[in-house]
């Protein structure tokens, strides 16, 4: 058993110790990468959305897949612009997603990022997709829909989409957290969305330690050393050139 004061790290398969983040440490960090380091988030957010696609191939095969959609369910947030940037690569992957965008955000990032899935014949759809033939159409659903940044309670236009993630019998992958989760506590409302697999951008949030599905990888792997060591962020090494390593054995 893991003695409290240690409560915010967990092994992983490197066996280091990676911290998990409050909600204000992952925002810190995010704004100083930003701020002191000097990226543009469209750096950052191409390898976020870049390694959610890998590891959605590590869990899902396309073999797996067969001819099966899917579908990419994207927020307002940059948690949504990783999401149409793994639309892009799994489409480079063979893949065949379907964006699903309800509110689109007027900044040009986000008109690059849904020009740029348009020009590769990603659909765009801003509705659900109708219920009747869904799980036979969709093989898997990608939840990109709230970060670390999520306050709760859900607002009410994002309703049916977490219903239906919480309702479906297709697996779902969840980027950063699994949408509708307190970013800390991991509570929920009325019973929460249950991704297989959870990929934690730059370091795992607190939320993380409830999660019980299958896959568990950490992406974003553009962390400088001095700040991994400022927040003692522990990372375990990533396999050679990979963009993600599994946090569980
Ligand atoms: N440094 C990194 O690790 C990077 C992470 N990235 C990704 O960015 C998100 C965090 O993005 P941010 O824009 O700060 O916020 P979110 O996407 O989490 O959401 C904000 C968005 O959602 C709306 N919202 C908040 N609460 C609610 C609610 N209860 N109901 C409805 N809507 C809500 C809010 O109004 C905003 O519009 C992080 O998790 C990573 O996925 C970057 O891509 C790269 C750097
Ligand atoms: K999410």
């Amino acid at each position: 058993m893991i003695a409290p004061k240690f409560a915010q790290f967990c092994s992983c398969s490197s066996s280091k110790m990676v911290k998990f983040l409050n909600q204000d440490e992952a925002i810190n960090i995010d704004v100083e990468l930003f701020n002191e380091y000097k990226y543009s988030v469209d750096q950052l957010m191409e390898l976020a959305g870049l390694s959610c696609a890998v590891a959605i191939t590590k869990c899902f095969p396309l073999d797996q897949c067969g001819s099966r959609s899917t579908l990419i369910c994207c927020g307002p947030g940059n948690n949504g612009g990783d999401g149409l940037v793994c639309a892009r690569h799994l489409k480079l992957f063979y893949y065949n997603p379907v964006v699903y965008y309800p509110k689109q955000t007027n900044k040009e990032l986000y008109h690059n990022l849904t020009h740029q899935c348009k020009s590769m014949n990603i659909p765009i759809l801003q509705s659900l997709p109708e219920p009747g033939n869904f799980e036979n159409e969709y093989g898997l659903i990608v939840d990109a829909l709230f970060g670390f940044s999520f306050k709760p309670p859900i607002r009410s236009d994002f309703l049916p989409v977490i219903d239906l993630l919480k309702s479906t019998s297709l697996p779902i992958a969840s980027v950063d957290i699994p949408s509708g989760w307190n970013v800390e506590s991991g509570e929920t409302e009325e019973g929460g969305i249950k991704p297989e697999l959870l990929i934690s951008l730059t370091a795992p949030k607190k939320c993380a330690q409830s999660f019980k599905g299958k896959h568990h990888y950490l992406g974003g792997r553009f962390v400088p050393p001095l700040l991994a060591e400022k927040y003692q962020l522990n990372l375990p090494k990533y396999p050679g050139t990979d963009c993600v390593v599994s946090l569980k054995n």
